[in-house]
């Protein structure tokens, strides 16, 4: 999951647009890029690091025109380490197309033979997105008859470009001199909503990946992109949509609902707020059948995502909710970090203990998920340190068995503490006193129940099931391999050091 945003107004963008970055900073820290668009000439800033710490004053100042998109990186294909890969791409025809992606290509690899062996396509990086930029590229020519191009060419070429790639992503396109093209997946699997307001210069469309983005700069939320679908939005702030893909049906990623969005995010009608909220109920009942309730003395939760489910939790125990952990706010989140040994470091620089709040007492720790177990061990020994008398410990989400090839970077099974384990080795792991994992259906079924119209959910690294149903073994081993070829970074340029740095030049 990335952050993406795109925007068409009547005034300069870039500074809404950063707005907009900063509001999606906790879905990509790695990389921040902005392009505006001044008639048909394109201005581009990225670069490594937090959107902070990417663009100073004189370059905000290089962006400037009425429209333009942008994107915060989660690395999960290609180099994470790579300035070359941060979004947004650019290929220079036809007409000029600048494009960010929130998603994973389960056949980049393929694609990029074929886009050098049949469409003559050169693709300079291991970036997927670089791909899916050919790709659209490639069809908006064959689909191109007219000048100016019309919608409904346009719409021509996405659904040539669903036909040939597979896998998740949400894309924001910018077509020089025309307008400002978004679609999603005919599998919804990656959220893209769009809204708009009125400004004095008149009419403001903003398409973004949460629609905390959309609120936040103070525009109103029109409605989600559909499965499919694809959204046109002229020069003139006119939005033309068509649905591109023969099947689409709607399965959102489960890990978004769990850990990845904001809890005041609405995506695909649920409130994500509300999703952690019934799940933490449903773990509840995990919790009471198996701990005697006066076993418990407080709930804790793990900041900063279990928060939602660990209150409601401790709620229904009827225990306190208490905050044993402190959190760092300077040091970014430790999932989507690129490498473990930044992740572990991470975690003790991230969370301190309130001693108070465990010494003598049985602690019931929450957190949203345990992926690699990385956090849990360490908070774990962390409570243990500070007093605790029993740790025991929750998760708002089921065991985390399978990779994940959508969007998630965790590409190998080996790599996952749930995988090949039962519950009680992962409980002497992470060396708890007791273990309760939500179950798998009963998250389905609470977090489903706040939208009727969905087909599923696409919670493949909770039950092994791949919704696009086109996924290889090869191309399991493939993305795998590509992913784990890529090496650690080296400890000097650790961007949880710069991040920290640079807070502490800021204060
Ligand atoms: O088992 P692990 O591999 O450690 O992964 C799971 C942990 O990582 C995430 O926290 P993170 O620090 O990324 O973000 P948060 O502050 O939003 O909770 C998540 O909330 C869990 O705490
Ligand atoms: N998390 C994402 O959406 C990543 C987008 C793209 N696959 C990249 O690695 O840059
Ligand atoms: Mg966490």
């Amino acid at each position: 999951m990335c952050g993406i945003v795109g925007v068409i107004s009547k005034s300069p963008v870039n500074q809404l647009i950063y707005d907009a970055l900063l509001l999606l900073q906790h879905r990509g820290q790695d990389a921040a890029g902005i392009v505006t668009m001044q008639g048909t000439k394109c201005f581009m800033h990225k670069a490594r690091g937090m959107v902070r710490d990417v663009f100073r004053t004189r370059n905000m100042r290089a962006l400037p025109g009425p429209v333009g998109l942008g994107q915060v990186r989660y690395p999960t294909a290609g180099n994470a380490y790579s300035e070359e890969e941060a979004q947004p791409f650019y290929v220079n025809a036809p007409f000029g197309i600048v494009l960010v992606h929130n998603g994973n290509l389960t056949n980049a690899l393929a694609l990029k033979e074929e886009l050098f062996a049949i469409d003559r396509r050169h693709i300079n990086t291991t970036s997927d997105t670089e791909v899916l930029i050919n790709v659209l590229a490639h069809e908006l020519e064959r689909a191109a008859r007219n000048l100016p191009l019309t919608p409904d060419e346009i719409f021509k070429a996405v659904s040539a470009v669903h036909k040939r790639i597979k896998g998740s992503y949400a894309v924001v396109a910018l077509i020089a001199g025309h307008g400002l093209l978004a679609f999603r997946d005919p599998f919804g699997i990656r959220p893209l909503v769009f809204g708009e307001s009125v400004t004095a210069d008149g009419r403001e469309v903003m398409v973004a990946s949460e629609s905390v983005a959309i609120e936040g700069t103070g525009h109103t939320v029109t409605r989600d992109v559909a499965p499919g679908e694809a959204i046109f939005i002229d020069l003139e702030g006119q939005v033309h949509a068509k649905q591109c893909a023969d099947a689409p049906t709607l399965n959102p990623c489960m890990f978004e609902f769990v850990y990845l969005a904001r809890p005041d995010s609405v995506m695909d009608g649920i409130s994500v707020y509300q999703a952690r909220l019934n799940m933490g109920e449903t773990l509840a009942q995990r919790v009471i059948s198996t701990i005697r309730p006066n076993e418990i003395d407080v709930v804790i939760p793990i900041p900063e995502s279990s928060r939602p489910s660990a209150m409601q939790l401790a709620q229904k125990l009827g225990k306190p909710y208490r905050e044993g952990f402190v959190k760092n706010r300077y040091v970014g989140r430790t999932f989507i970090m690129p490498g473990q040994g930044m992740r572990k470091k991470s975690v003790r620089q991230k969370l301190n203990t309130i001693g108070m709040e465990f010494k003598g007492r049985n602690v019931l720790l929450v957190d949203d998920s345990i992926v690699r177990g990385t956090t849990s061990k360490e908070i774990v020994q962390m409570a243990r340190d500070a007093g605790a008398r029993k740790v025991y410990m929750a998760s708002a989400a089921p065991p985390v068995r399978f990779p994940n090839v959508y969007g998630i970077d965790m590409p190998t099974k080996e790599e996952l503490i749930a995988h090949n384990r039962s519950i009680e080795e992962i409980r002497e792991f992470i060396g708890a006193d007791a273990l309760i994992y939500q179950d798998v259906d009963a998250m389905k079924k609470v977090v489903g129940a706040l939208n009727g119209k969905l087909s599923g959910f696409e919670a493949s690294c909770f039950d092994g099931h791949y919704v696009t149903g086109d996924v290889s073994s090869a191309d399991f081993d493939a993305m795998a391999a590509q992913r784990s070829s890529q090496p650690e970074e080296e400890e000097g340029n650790d961007r949880t050091r710069l991040a920290l740095q640079s807070a502490n030049e800021r204060s």
